[in-house]
C-alpha cells in the first residue's frame, strides 16, 4: 500500500527527514512516533502529496503521491485541522462532498454514520462554537468523506482530554477491522502500543527503531529485575513490597541480568538468608524510546546538520505547504 525508499526532505539546509525507508501493509495499523521537531509531519505530508521530497521516493496506493489521483483515494487529517468557522458541521462536510463528487445523500450518511460513532451531536453548530474535540470528529468524518481505503492521521489524539482521546483511538481501531489502513502519528507512545500492528520511532528526522511493539522490545527493550532478599546485601535497599515470610526483612536491588541475580541469591544464602521473590519489569515503549534517543548520535553529530536547539527554532506555522488539490483541505 505504501513503500518509501530512501525519502528524504531538506528545508534549506536543515534536514526534516534523514533518509527514511519503510512499507506499509494494506489494513494494517501503522505508527510513527516520535517527539516534536522528529519529522512525523513532513513524512506524512509527502505521502500525502502535500510537501515535495528532496530526495528518494514514495509509492502509495501504487501512485507517486504528487498525482492528484492517488490524493482523491485518500483521506488525510492535518495535525491543526483548519475548519471554516462560520460553517456548520453538515454544511462543511458537505461542501467537501462537492469537493469529491460524492452525491449529498451518500455523504450525509456517511459522515452522519461517523460522527454517531465518534458521538458528535450538534451537526448544525457552527463549527467556531465548537470545542476543539468536537472540531476534531468532524475533521476525522470529513476525511472519510470521500471512503478512502488509506487514512493518513497526523497526531489524531493530539491536545484531546482523555475521553475523547479513547473515542478517537477505539474509532481508529475500529477502521482496521473496516479493512482501512490507517498511517498515524503520535507523539504519546501509549496511543501507539495500544493500537499499532508496527511502528517506527523517529528522532531528529531518523528512523531509530521498527518493528511491532513486541519485536521493539526484544530487540531494544531492557528486562530488569527486581529482587527481594531477606538479608542486606551491598546493592539492596529497604524495600515496601509485601514479600517473603512474616517477621522476615526484605531488602531489594535492581538488576538488568540473568548472572546478577544469580549472584545475589549466592550472596544472600551465604549471609544466612535467602532469595524471597523475583519479579520481571519489562521496559515500556517510553522507556526504549528514551533510551534509543539518548543513544542515538544526532543528524548533526553524523552530517554537521540538525542540532537540537535547531527544532526549536522554526515554529509549526512557518511550515511550507503546498495548495492541495481536491484532497479535503481547506
Ligand atoms: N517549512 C519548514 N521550514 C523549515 N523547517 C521546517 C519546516 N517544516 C518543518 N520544519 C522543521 O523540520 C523538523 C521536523 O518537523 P516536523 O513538523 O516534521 O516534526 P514532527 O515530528 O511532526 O513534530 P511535531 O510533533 O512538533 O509536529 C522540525 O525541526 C521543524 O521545525
Amino acid at each position: 500500500m505504501i513503500t518509501v525508499e530512501n525519502l528524504r526532505k531538506t528545508y534549506g539546509d536543515f534536514p526534516a527527514v534523514v533518509g527514511s525507508d519503510f512499507s506499509v501493509e494494506s489494513g494494517e495499523v501503522f505508527g510513527i512516533v516520535g517527539p516534536n521537531g522528529a519529522g512525523k509531519t513532513t513524512t506524512l505530508k509527502m505521502l500525502a502529496g502535500l510537501v515535495e521530497p528532496t530526495g528518494g521516493s514514495a509509492s502509495v496506493l501504487g501512485y507517486d503521491p504528487e498525482e492528484p489521483a492517488m490524493r482523491r483515494k485518500l483521506g488525510f487529517l492535518p495535525e491543526e485541522s483548519p475548519l471554516y468557522e462560520d460553517m456548520t458541521a453538515r454544511s462543511y462536510l458537505r461542501f467537501f462532498a462537492d469537493l469529491y463528487d460524492v452525491p449529498r445523500d451518500v455523504a450525509d450518511e456517511r459522515t452522519g454514520a461517523v460522527l454517531d460513532r465518534l458521538d458528535l451531536e450538534y451537526r448544525d453548530r457552527r463549527l467556531g462554537d465548537m470545542s476543539k474535540g468536537m472540531k476534531r470528529k468532524v475533521a476525522i468524518a470529513r476525511s472519510l468523506v470521500n471512503d478512502p481505503d488509506l487514512l493518513i492521521y497526523d497526531e489524531p489524539a493530539s491536545g484531546l482530554d482523555p475521553l475523547t482521546t479513547n473515542v478517537v483511538l477505539e474509532f481508529v481501531r475500529e477502521l482496521r477491522d473496516e479493512d482501512k489502513t490507517v498511517v498515524f502519528s503520535a507523539h504519546n507512545l501509549f496511543h501507539v502500543e495500544s493500537i499499532c500492528d508496527r511502528v517506527v520511532i523517529m528522532n531528529r528526522g531518523e528512523i531509530i527503531a521498527r518493528g511491532t511493539v513486541p519485536e521493539i522490545r526484544a530487540e531494544h527493550g531492557e528486562t530488569t529485575y527486581r529482587v527481594f532478599t531477606t538479608v542486606p546485601l551491598a546493592e539492596t535497599l529497604p524495600a515496601d513490597d509485601e514479600v517473603g515470610g512474616e517477621g522476615e526483612a526484605r531488602h531489594v536491588a535492581v538488576v538488568d541480568e540473568m548472572a546478577a541475580v544469580e549472584s545475589l541469591r549466592e550472596r544472600a544464602e551465604a549471609a544466612g538468608g535467602r532469595v524471597a521473590d523475583i519479579r520481571t519489569d519489562e521496559a515500556s515503549l517510553e522507556d526504549i524510546f528514551l533510551r534509543l534517543a539518548r543513544e542515538a548520535p544526532t543528524t548533526s553529530e553524523a552530517e554537521g546538520g540538525r542540532g537540537a536547539a535547531a527544532d526549536e527554532s522554526i515554529g509549526a506555522g512557518e511550515h511550507e505547504q503546498r495548495v492541495p488539490g481536491g484532497n479535503g483541505q481547506s
